[in-house]
């Protein structure tokens, strides 16, 4: 077992400041909970002062949480201390959590303080709040952009005071890698006191960076990682959570360290929180995304199905996906299509494979994905298909709300072409007496449905065809994602049966 490193969620505090993320108390105790079956280290409940709703789910989270630390955030200010400590002193293991910037800009235009009186401020905020609590993190703000010898006299104040974490919040999200492992380092190295309390980081997504800032950090000897589920929190967000611990259970040759949280969890715990914000992840999120585990490149497929670790770096048990997932669309190959078959029972010829195969390539051609129902629908078809004495080479539409339905359709037959045009009520109608032209015969439709294979805009349409012959009931049904298409080769089928007398 490697260096214990810390995960501190901040998912209900910096992850709420996000737009479009607020939540409500009963969802923040529900997501609490939560975060507790994932086991992290610490949840910040909130900060406490900032409004009623905020104070009673600060209150409500530490008395429901047992065993995880719980945490509200207060400005250096005695009554935002006091009032966080009002709202976490039920928890099982209460901290308080005070800050204020430390950097130049920070401090003269926002706090509008000398930076000796910043350092007083801390001071008094540390000290009070050691009186309730005997846990007391300090963060300073916008610690990337400070000095970094200001940075080491205020750490060293706070941490004389009692401070047990200081943390290193990259606020803006304005360091690189290189850039945090130094500024951390420095601070174990020129902080003589430092080893009385825990090294922290807290880092922003302002520059896509903020998972490998936080990796980084933990190089140079943080112990302690701030960040969110799903990466949600001001502007471009938190470092994610679920990439952290993923980064720290993948890479364990690189950084030596472990961490307590339950990776099986962590799908459930970004699912919960998706619903209860309404905000989804982008299917290409790293851990978490709907396309993580994906595969759909035919080359990719054959890998993973003869070895999983030549295109997986993780299994997608460790998060809690019951597997992975092989999508089949036009860049799927035969070694996927012919498993997928197996798994939906058909246990097919070597010929057989080849005509589904093709028929298949034609349908994701058209259509983003095909699911098992397309496969399904496309199997059905192809084993009960009749001669083809007729096909259609193409077809042409021209309909409207104003107008009379018109087609052209043009029908191969013994190795000629004939074509008509129809008009009709609409433009089924208008097909199907053009293909009655061609074949020069009165056709009696029994039935005629048509419904979507799939969801979507792309679904498949597949059309059922009953025609009327001398004797029987001849059957035909056509699929594509255009349904007149689909039409067309439902009557032909339908007629081809008829003339072949292959009755259903
Ligand atoms: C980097 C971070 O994520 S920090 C946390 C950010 N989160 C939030 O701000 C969300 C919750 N915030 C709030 O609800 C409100 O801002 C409150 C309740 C905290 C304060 O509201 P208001 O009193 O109306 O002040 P407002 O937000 O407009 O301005 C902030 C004030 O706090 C001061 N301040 C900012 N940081 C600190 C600090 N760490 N310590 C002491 N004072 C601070 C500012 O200088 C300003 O003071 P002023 O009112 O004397 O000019
Ligand atoms: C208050 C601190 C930890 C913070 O959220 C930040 O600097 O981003």
């Amino acid at each position: 077992m490697g260096r214990l490193i810390k995960i501190f969620d901040t998912t209900l505090r910096d992850g709420e400041q996000s737009p479009g993320c607020s939540m409500n108390l009963q969802e923040k105790i529900q997501m609490a909970k939560q975060l507790e079956i994932l086991k992290v280290d610490v949840i910040e409940a909130g900060f406490a002062i900032a409004s009623p709703g905020d104070f009673a789910a600060v209150k409500e989270i530490a008395k429901s949480i047992k065993n995880c630390t719980v945490a509200s955030l207060a400005r250096t200010l005695p009554k935002d201390i006091t009032c966080a400590w009002e709202a976490i002193q039920y928890a099982a293991q209460p901290r308080i959590h005070t800050f204020i910037a430390t950097s130049d800009i920070h401090m003269k235009y926002k706090l509008k303080l000398k930076p000796d009186e910043v350092i007083e401020s801390a001071i008094s905020a540390v000290k009070l709040a050691k009186q309730y609590c005997a846990d007391v993190e300090f963060s300073a703000e916008d610690a990337t952009r400070s000095n970094p010898a200001f940075l080491y006299k205020i750490i060293k104040a706070v941490i004389d005071v009692g401070a047990t974490v200081i943390n290193i919040p990259d606020t803006v999200g304005y360091s690189t890698p290189d850039e945090i492992y130094s500024l951390i380092y420095g601070i174990s190295q020129n902080v003589s006191n430092i080893h009385k309390a825990e090294i922290s980081v807290h880092c922003h997504n302002d520059l896509g960076l903020a998972v490998a800032n936080s990796l980084a950090a933990v190089k140079g000897g943080a112990t302690q990682i701030e960040c969110t589920i799903n990466g949600i929190g001001e502007r471009a967000g938190n470092a994610a959570l679920e990439e952290i611990v993923m980064g720290i259970h993948t890479r364990k040759d690189i950084y030596s360290v472990d961490c307590n949280v339950e990776t099986k969890q962590i799908l459930r715990t970004s699912k919960l929180l998706s619903t209860i914000t309404g905000i989804q992840v982008q299917p290409n999120k790293a851990i978490v995304g709907a396309n993580a585990f994906a595969h759909e490149s035919g080359i990719h497929q054959h890998g993973v199905m003869e070895e999983r670790s030549t295109y997986e770096i993780m299994s997608p048990e460790t998060i809690g996906l019951s597997q992975n997932k092989m999508v089949l669309g036009k860049h799927s190959g035969r070694h996927a299509f012919h498993e997928r078959l197996k798994m939906l029972g058909f246990d097919v010829s070597k010929e057989e494979l080849d005509r589904a195969f093709l028929r298949f390539k034609e349908l994701a051609d058209k259509k983003k994905e095909v699911d098992n129902r397309d496969i399904e629908a496309i199997m059905t078809k192809d084993f009960v298909e009749a001669r083809k004495v007729y096909t259609l080479k193409n077809f042409v539409i021209n309909s409207g709300n104003k107008m009379t339905a018109m087609a052209t359709v043009k029908l191969a037959h013994h190795g000629k072409e004939s074509e008509k045009v129809a008009t009709g009520d609409g433009p089924v109608d208008a097909v199907f007496r053009a293909i009655e032209q061609i074949i020069g015969k009165k056709i009696i439709l029994q039935d005629y449905s048509l419904h979507a294979v799939t969801e979507g805009k792309d679904a498949q349409g597949e059309a059922i065809v009953k025609i009327k012959g001398d004797q029987r009931i001849y059957t035909g049904r056509g699929l594509s994602t255009d349904v007149i298409e689909a039409s067309i080769h439902a009557y032909v089928e339908a007629l081809n049966k008829m003339v072949d007398d292959t009755p259903i």
